[in-house]
């Protein structure tokens, strides 16, 4: 068969129940969870740039917050000097090797009883290390013992190099993913700044669906909300209030590797048969969502997606 791209007028009807889809995204969702998932908000170590409103708004949203190592710096001096505020924003852990976390910001919330957990492994990141801190509070009774043991011990009874990794890997040999609760996770400063950085947090989206897809990750940062679109069909559901106050332009962004994008219905620029690759120079930028309440996404392999927000607009949504 051979490729297609039709141009659509900025709004068309898609009707969402008579397509076959194996996966659906509701956008809002992605920032305001479900109340059936479990949800955590990891904080990564970028200065955090979101309105304030939005932050703090989003930090309820979630159960769960957890800091990588420096990112409790980057929370506590998000506050300024307003320490009614700052106590009120105490993340549940604190994880990493500890090299960038600051002696101050340590002391200050270790006395407020934050759990605190050093792992000194150069082998895996900060980030990896909260993936499986999260997966493991959330699925772990052998961990949450370990960690409530009232009598102060060393690192809370984990070992130093890699004990999350040793309980995370030891956890996942027993764990049935079907049954497991959908933990819904939004990270906050894994994009922009450092490129390396950037790179494996796109990584992770790709290990995550493959190694524990129980997970639904997606960043957010001033600019976009970027995840995961699984193959063979997703669904992406929005209010169209939302979608015209809130969002921009999108991408579809074969980053992982080249793909064919089977077929596209309320983008644009809906394309059939579509080879897309980096490599190549085929990529689906600049496109946009013209389907008034969803668009169905179609494709050979996984694919990221990243969907422009206006961050100013998004908390009267929320
Ligand atoms: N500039 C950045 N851009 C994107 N993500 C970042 C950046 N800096 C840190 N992060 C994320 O925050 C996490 C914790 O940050 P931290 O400074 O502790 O990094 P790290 O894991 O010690 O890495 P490195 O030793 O390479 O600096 C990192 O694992 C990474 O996921
Ligand atoms: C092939 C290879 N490349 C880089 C590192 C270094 N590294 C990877 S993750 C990490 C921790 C960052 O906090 C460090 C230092 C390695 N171990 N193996």
């Amino acid at each position: 068969m051979s490729e297609e791209c039709i141009e659509n007028p900025e709004r068309i009807q898609i009707d969402g129940d008579s397509i076959k889809h194996r996966n659906q995204v509701n956008l809002k969702e992605l920032i305001n969870p479900n109340k059936g998932d479990n949800s955590a908000l990891l904080i990564l170590n970028q200065k955090i740039d979101i309105p304030k409103q939005l932050f703090y708004k989003v930090w309820e949203l979630h159960d769960l917050k957890i800091c990588a190592d420096g990112a409790a710096n980057r929370l506590y001096d998000y506050v300024k000097d307003d320490e009614s505020i700052r106590i009120k924003y105490l993340p549940d852990y604190i994880i990493g090797d500890l090299d960038s976390l600051s002696e101050k910001v340590f002391n200050y919330y270790k006395e407020k009883n934050v759990v605190i957990i050093r792992q000194t492994t150069q082998y895996s990141t900060d980030f990896t290390k909260c993936v499986n801190l999260i997966s493991l509070h959330f699925n772990s009774p052998k961990f949450h013992s370990l960690i409530s043991n009232k009598n102060a011990q060393f690192n809370h009874g984990i070992e130093l190099e890699e004990g999350i990794h040793t309980l995370y890997n030891s956890m996942t040999e027993s764990l049935a993913f079907s049954e497991v609760t959908p933990i819904s996770l939004l990270a906050l400063g894994g994009i922009g700044g450092r490129f390396d950085q950037t790179i494996h947090s796109i990584t992770q989206l790709y290990t995550l669906s493959k190694e524990a897809s129980y997970f639904k990750l997606c960043y957010i940062t001033v600019t976009d909300l970027i995840f995961l679109i699984n193959k063979n069909g997703t669904l992406i559901k929005y209010n169209p209030q939302f979608r015209n106050s809130c969002i921009g332009n999108c991408g579809l962004l074969p980053i992982g590797e080249a793909t064919v994008i089977k077929e596209t219905r309320g983008l644009k620029w809906d394309v059939k048969n579509w080879p897309t690759s980096v490599v190549n120079g085929r990529v689906s930028s600049s496109n946009r969502f013209v389907g008034k309440e969803c668009c169905f996404i179609d494709t050979e392999d996984d694919i990221i997606l990243n969907v422009e927000i206006f961050v100013d607009k998004l908390i009267n949504f929320l």
